[in-house]
């Protein structure tokens, strides 16, 4: 800490400070990010995973990591510093005059490309949305806030509920099923959604309302000035089966939007883009490196020099595809009913979502076919919620006890834990699927390199 001079706090989160500073060395600006580190041993590791995770993060489109340490309780994560602040303020700066379309496609791109590179590492970052990303001094796109992050085929220590901000949630989160790189796509489809309309696209009186619109995809339609293309990307984005989503890379390099996005983004992140499209560029083995890495590594000092993070080289046992959970043809529903069962919609979202499915008798219908109990403990906890702390970051594990545990749950045990409890692992949700060419999935006995 010694290095750095304190300039002045950026922003606060959950989890403790955004402080930035000055190197004594270099005189360059650096942001570090102060996290209070849980009391309990068995929970440190998970707090010491943003750090490990950024650390290999290294693309264009990313906030790059420095160096973590640990002092006293907190644990310091030294990154670049983006002096345009955030997107949604960035977005909130714009009251009511839209961003031209050639913004909207350049900054998109750049998300695209970013993301691109986490999911090909076979990590999901969770919490994407507009003030998880960043703006650069150069005015180039930066993914931040890693502390959701977590690796697909994990190990079991790794593996838990879902950690996002119910805004930004896709309808696969309600409705307890799998989630994979396609509910990040959603996630950039808010983003996305807002950077066209400046509104986000799940407005709602309630939450019960906001859960009800994400689970049945019903947002407000496009301003029509928007290229076609945008138009029918936020669409796909929007769909409520993951399968039926595109994956990053299918969106900057086979979609009918693709070229409009390449065209934005500079040329080294067009190289990174090229490079993700080679076959077996990622495998289940490299989900497998990094679950164990992160199980691994008692983490006390982490440096992009010096002391830098290093993968195992030995080689980890290759897992088997696990059983899959079938999708059906049919959106997500189990939300969709335990909240019109409950009575408790507010008339807004009701009338909004017939108007987008065009029809009131397919509401009627499937209305009859609602026959499970509603999750009565997240109704209630709902009922007197605010929506505004939906905006927020919560642990959302429908079927617990707590199924939202963060801003709206009072903080149980070892507070200083954040809302990281200890949960029923549920492995199913966590693992890939390989139904789907688009779906990150298992490529067996290709060495990826990192
Ligand atoms: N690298 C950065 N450059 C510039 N500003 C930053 C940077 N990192 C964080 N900030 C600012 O600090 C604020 C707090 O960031 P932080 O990641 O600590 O928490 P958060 O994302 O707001 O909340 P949470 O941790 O609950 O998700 C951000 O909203 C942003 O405005």
């Amino acid at each position: 800490m010694e290095k750095y001079t304190q300039l002045r706090v950026v922003g606060e989160g959950s989890f403790g400070r955004a402080v930035l500073v000055q190197s004594k060395n270099s005189e360059e600006k650096y942001v570090i990010k102060d996290i209070q580190l849980p009391k309990k041993e068995s929970k440190l590791q998970d707090s010491r995973k943003e750090a490990i995770l950024l650390s290999r993060m290294k693309h264009p489109n990313i906030v790059a990591f420095r160096e973590s340490f640990e002092l006293n309780d907190l644990l310091c994560i030294v990154m670049e510093y983006c002096s345009g602040g955030d997107l949604l303020q960035r977005i909130q700066q714009q009251k009511t005059t839209n961003f031209c379309t050639e913004n909207i496609l350049r900054w998109f791109a750049q998300m695209c490309a970013g993301a691109q590179h986490i999911h090909d590492k076979r990590v999901l970052h969770r919490d994407l949305k507009s003030k998880n990303i960043f703006l650069a001094g150069d005015g180039s796109i930066k993914l931040g806030d890693f502390g959701s992050a977590c690796v697909l085929n994990s190990s079991k220590a790794y593996a838990h509920a879902y950690v996002g901000t119910p805004f930004y949630v896709a309808p696969e989160i309600w409705d307890n099923k799998p989630y994979n790189n396609k509910s990040d796509v959603w996630s950039l489809g808010c983003v996305l959604y807002e950077l066209c309309t400046l509104q986000h696209p799940f407005q709602a009186s309630s939450w019960k309302s906001l859960i009800l619109k994400v689970c049945r995809g019903a947002y407000p339609p496009l301003p029509r000035h928007l290229p076609y293309e945008l138009m029918h990307l936020i669409k796909q984005m929007f769909k409520t089966n993951p399968k039926d989503r595109p994956s990053v890379q299918t969106i900057l390099t086979s979609h009918r939007v693709s070229k409009l996005l390449r065209s934005h983004l500079p040329s080294q992140a067009l190289e990174k883009v090229k490079d993700g499209r080679r076959p077996g560029r990622w495998n289940r083995e490299e989900g497998a490196k990094m679950a164990q890495f992160l199980g691994d590594k008692s983490l006390q000092e982490t440096s992009t020099f010096g002391a830098a993070v290093e993968f195992p080289k030995t080689s980890v046992e290759s897992e088997k595809p696990g059983p899959r959970r079938q999708w059906t043809t049919d959106p997500p529903d189990s939300v969709l009913q335990a909240m019109a069962n409950a009575s408790l919609l507010s008339s807004d979202s009701m009338a909004s979502s017939t108007s987008i499915h065009g029809s009131e008798s397919e509401d009627r219908r499937r209305r009859r076919l609602w026959d499970k109990d509603p999750p009565q403990k997240l109704l209630s906890i709902l009922e007197k919620a605010q929506l505004n702390k939906a905006f927020s970051t919560y642990l959302i594990n429908i079927t617990g006890n707590d199924p939202l545990m963060g801003p709206l749950s009072q903080p149980q045990g070892d507070e200083s834990d954040g809302p990281e409890p200890e949960v029923a692992v549920d492995e199913d949700r966590l693992q890939p699927r390989s139904d789907d060419e688009d779906t990150i999935g298992v490529q067996e006995d290709i060495q990826a390199e990192f």
